[in-house]
């Protein structure tokens, strides 16, 4: 598979900050991207430089086999890439149809014509096509956006958090709507996003943003189950680090044996809510000993965060049907099957030996 999008040792500066540092980047052809990161991370800005709308202070970018800054500089209009952006950015004194037509002067008018028709089929909106901005919902415009942008066939589609205008249920149809019309029509996308949720859900691969850098490329699941680092493992979904030591069968933390190596003395363990088993005492049941300290009801799901006998808390998500009122003695451990990421500083180790499920330091 050849690449669509191609940065190597890209550096960006904005008089003393440092928005883009030395970031090595390969988007492959039809993939779907997500760039996830805290505020000022350089999520737009590394955008930005692969629209043409920034130049690099050092390093280079290529979008397919054409180098498009660095030893050469392709302006932004020649690129043939495609822009959606959290405003819709519509021309508002155009109808949707001109819109459209606005990025494909080069081609005869029926050939506009059919093309306009074409994207607007994509994202279900062919019955507004001579209607204004302003006669459109806030999904509409941004469906119609992402039309405008896939009309001239761009080699990518760049999209600066798309949907955050929209309200959460919306969000969800114009997202799969997106999805889908990219897919249909195999074009490449670099999705900036602020909601984990959405950059798990649609990236193929996910790129979490650190500072200028990229902290850990990887796939959805990659990302999520074997974080490389301290800051990935809290930035993508809720997490509690426990401490380990070294006990007779491997590593322990408080809530039980978590692998079988004994080379890391200093380790924590990454647990997240829903690898964290509560259940009550009785015959046969272990865990560590643990006291409810709150409850928030989460819809589907009920967190509860306990207390261990250390004085620390994890928190542990149950099933709607399950609500252990404040102060109740449960029973901690980590659910059969989970083998937690293991930290030594801030580093991430390499996934490690797992200990029989049902082993337990206490027992
Ligand atoms: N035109 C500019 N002039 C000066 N500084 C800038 C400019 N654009 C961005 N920056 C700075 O560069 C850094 C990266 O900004 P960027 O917009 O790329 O971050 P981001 O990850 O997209 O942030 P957000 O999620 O808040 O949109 C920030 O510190 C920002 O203040």
């Amino acid at each position: 598979m050849s690449s669509a999008v191609t940065l190597r040792g890209v550096s960006k500066s904005y008089g003393e900050t440092l928005a883009v540092s030395a970031l090595d980047l390969t988007v492959e052809q039809g993939e779907i991207v997500a760039l996830i990161g805290p505020s000022g991370c350089g999520k737009s800005t590394l955008l930005r430089l692969v629209a043409g709308l920034e130049r690099p202070d050092a390093g280079t970018v290529a979008v397919g086999d054409r180098v498009v800054a660095g030893a050469e500089w392709v302006p932004p209009e020649r690129r043939r890439v495609g822009l959606v952006f959290q405003e819709h950015a519509l021309f508002p004194h155009l109808s949707v149809g001109d819109n459209i037509r606005f990025g494909l002067d080069r081609q005869p008018p029926p050939d506009q014509d059919a093309r306009v028709r074409e994207v607007l089929d994509l994202v279900h909106l062919a019955h507004v096509v001579d209607r204004y901005p302003h006669e459109l919902s806030g999904g509409e415009q941004q469906r119609v956006a992402l039309a405008r942008a896939l009309a001239p066939r761009p080699e990518v589609v760049l999209l600066d958090e798309p949907f955050s205008s929209l309200d959460e249920s919306l969000r969800a149809r114009v997202r799969a709507d997106t999805v889908s019309a990219l897919r249909a029509t195999g074009t490449t996308a670099i999705l900036v996003t602020h909601d984990q949720t959405e950059a798990l859900s649609i990236g193929d691969h996910i790129g979490v943003m650190r500072a200028g850098v990229v902290e850990q490329w990887g796939r959805p699941v990659e990302v999520f189950e074997r974080p490389v680092s301290r800051f990935v493992a809290s930035f993508m979904g809720d997490a509690d680090f426990l401490p380990a030591s070294l006990v007779d069968g491997g590593l322990a933390c408080e809530l039980g044996l978590v692998t079988i190596r004994k080379d890391v003395p200093d380790a924590e363990v990454v647990v997240r809510p829903h690898e964290v088993s509560l259940r009550l005492p009785a015959a046969g049941v272990t865990g560590a000993p643990a006291v409810v300290d709150r409850v928030e009801y989460q819809g589907p799901f009920i967190l509860h965060t306990v207390r261990l006998a250390s004085g620390r808390t994890v928190r542990s998500w149950q099933p709607h049907s399950v609500r252990y009122p404040v102060g109740t003695e449960v029973l901690a451990s980590i659910s059969a099957g989970i083998v937690p990421s293991l930290l030594s500083g801030d580093a991430a180790l390499a996934p490690t030996p797992t200990p029989t499920p049902t082993a337990h330091p206490d027992r």
